[in-house]
């Protein structure tokens, strides 16, 4: 099993060199750095810890196709492969809608767009002159002036049809999810698109990009995990909450409470609204024990990475280590 973290650039770069090279020194093999306009911008970022890390691979988790041109996206992850010594990896996703309707981008035909988009970053990162006559962009010989490397391409995906196009253009997916019922469905979708490229699952890799809280107290690491895990559950489409049995009653509890959050400021309202069964199904939370066997059954259901998404733990610095010492070992 690979293990990558999460980091949200809502932090000072120092913040994020601190954390990512303790993650790289506790043992964690990739970082994946979120991209939304209004956090630091994702590639300034990975710039600094290209420079300041030796071995953890890193990457956007996630860019996507709408806010830059896929020549500028390929410009920029190969211009990190270069400084980091080709450890380079690119997250791409469709995209946030809540986020693009503030900056005017309308989110549509995510699929087509993340297709095309893909098709020309590989070839442009694998020097090549690239015409390409799309539906969305239309490139006429656009070629990159150094050679950046061979770069994974990862792609973000809930979805049936978007895990079908991850399998076939990508060398990952990463899944928004942390529990193997939702490996296990994605598991066909996963396989029909290896199967178009002809490719076997061995060399792919099906990630798990959970959120994590890890303390040696299970009761502080549980309840450091609500608040995130009542956006996720608000986030979630009906089909997820389905597969899971969860009550529209639940589920609307907690939406209702996340609005008195914004409009009153009730967080605890929040985080009594979250239940066990939520934090179970949205979160791999608990004592190291606890996530090495949810771990175990994630690695059953298909999983070959697990990544420590948001809140890693009460304490960020004491979780990462948590994890170094008692669950990657393992
Ligand atoms: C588009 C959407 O795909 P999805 O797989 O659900 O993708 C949702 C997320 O993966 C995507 O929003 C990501 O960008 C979210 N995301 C992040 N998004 C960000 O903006 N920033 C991040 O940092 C970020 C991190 C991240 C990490 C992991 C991860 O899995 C996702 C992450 C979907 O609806 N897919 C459907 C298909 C929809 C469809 O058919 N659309 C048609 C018609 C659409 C139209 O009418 O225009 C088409 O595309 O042509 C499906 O897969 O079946």
């Amino acid at each position: 099993m690979k293990f990558g973290i999460e980091f949200v650039p809502d932090m000072k770069y120092y913040e994020l060199e601190y954390y990512v090279k303790l993650a790289e020194d506790s043992g964690f093999d990739y970082t994946w750095i979120t991209d939304h306009y209004n956090n630091r911008n994702v590639y300034s970022m990975l710039t600094i810890l290209a420079l300041k890390t030796r071995t953890i691979k890193l990457g956007p988790g996630v860019t996507n196709p709408y806010h830059i041109s896929p020549a500028l996206t390929a410009s920029a992850i190969g211009t990190i492969n270069e400084i980091s010594g080709g450890r380079a990896v690119l997250g791409i996703g469709a995209g946030d809608k809540v986020t693009f309707e503030r900056i005017g981008i309308t989110w549509e035909k995510p699929l087509k767009r993340m297709r095309e988009a893909v098709e020309i970053i590989r070839q442009l990162t694998e020097g090549k002159a690239v015409k390409y006559d799309g539906e969305i962009f239309k490139f006429n010989g656009a070629k990159l002036g150094f050679k950046p490397g061979s770069i994974p391409i990862y792609i973000g995906a809930q979805g049936p049809k978007m895990l079908q196009l991850a399998a076939e253009l990508g060398d990952g997916v990463l899944i928004n999810a942390s529990h193997p019922k939702d490996f296990e469905v994605a598991k066909e979708n996963i396989d029909a698109g290896l199967a178009k490229a002809g490719k076997s699952r061995d060399a792919f890799d099906t990630v798990a990009y959970a959120s994590m809280s890890v303390d040696k107290d299970r009761d502080k690491a549980r309840n450091a995990a609500r608040i995130v895990v009542a956006f996720i559950v608000a986030g979630s489409p009906p089909t997820v909450l389905e597969r899971h049995g969860l009550s529209e009653d639940a589920v609307n509890a907690v939406r209702e409470a996340l609005n008195n959050a914004f409009t009153k400021g009730d967080w605890g309202g929040v985080a009594k609204s979250v239940t066990d069964e939520m934090i179970d199904i949205f979160s791999i939370s608990g004592t190291p024990d606890d996530v090495i066997e949810r771990i175990n059954e994630l690695s059953k259901a298909g999983v070959t990475q697990v990544v420590a998404g948001s809140p890693i733990g009460p304490d960020k610095k004491k979780s990462i280590q948590l994890i170094g010492k008692e669950i990657i070992p393992k």
